[in-house]
């Protein structure tokens, strides 16, 4: 197995489902935290040294990639979680991408200084956004809880990822009655190795 070197700031952020998928798929890797966050020296120093100006990045024997889904894409075809055909392979891209879509507009609401209009629209959001994307997502998943064929995939874990953010950031279960979305999120947590990374990961607030 190549040697990996996974850099992101003290967060689980856009860094988590790729150390997600390394413990599902019992990849080792060195998980670099950049400390001081974004406005610190450290990511200031490292900034111009990243192919795009963005954390995360993998070192694979040297060689830097960056993009989180272009990451997990490459782990995940490496331990056999992209999907068994190319079809499959595109389904579990979907997956990721539409789960990318959805995410930016809660980036944007978490990046938005003004605490009076965040709240607004994180209540726009509990009432009526999320719904719709939960509501989407619950019949693409399978009523065995996968997105894609019959075993995990990158994209259950990349979603297991997404609502975690979720409920940290917009407290409170939002997946309520969705019966498909919950056995994805159970059979994402019962393997094994993630099993071990959850009770294990360092401890941070997103
Ligand atoms: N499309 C990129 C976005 C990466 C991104 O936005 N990274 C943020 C942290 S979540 C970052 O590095 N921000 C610091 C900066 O832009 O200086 C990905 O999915 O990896």
């Amino acid at each position: 197995m190549p040697s990996y070197k996974l850099t992101y700031f003290d967060a689980r952020g856009r860094a988590e489902p790729v150390r997600l998928l390394c413990a599902a798929g019992g990849i080792e890797y060195e998980d670099v935290r950049v400390g001081g966050g974004m406005e610190g020296e450290q990511w200031a120093e490292l900034k111009p040294k990243t192919p795009m100006g963005q954390l995360p990045i993998l070192e694979v024997d040297g060689t830097i990639i960056c993009q989180g889904k272009a990451i997990s894409r490459l782990l995940a075809k490496e331990v056999g979680m992209a999907g068994k055909t190319n079809l499959d392979q595109a389904r579990a891209d979907m997956i990721c991408d539409g789960v990318d879509d959805f995410g930016m507009k809660l980036v944007s609401i978490f990046m938005d200084k003004d605490e009076k209009k965040k709240e607004e629209m994180k209540k726009e959001m509990t009432e009526k956004t999320l719904p719709s994307f939960f509501d989407l997502f619950e019949k693409l998943a399978s009523a065995e809880g996968y997105f894609v064929g019959n075993s995990l995939t990158w994209a259950d874990i990349n979603f297991f990822a997404f609502v975690g953010f979720i409920s940290t950031f917009m407290q409170g279960d939002h997946l309520q009655g969705y019966v498909n979305l919950n056995k994805v999120m159970g059979n994402v947590s019962a393997n094994p190795g993630i099993a071990k990374w959850l009770k294990e990961r360092p401890v941070t607030q997103f």
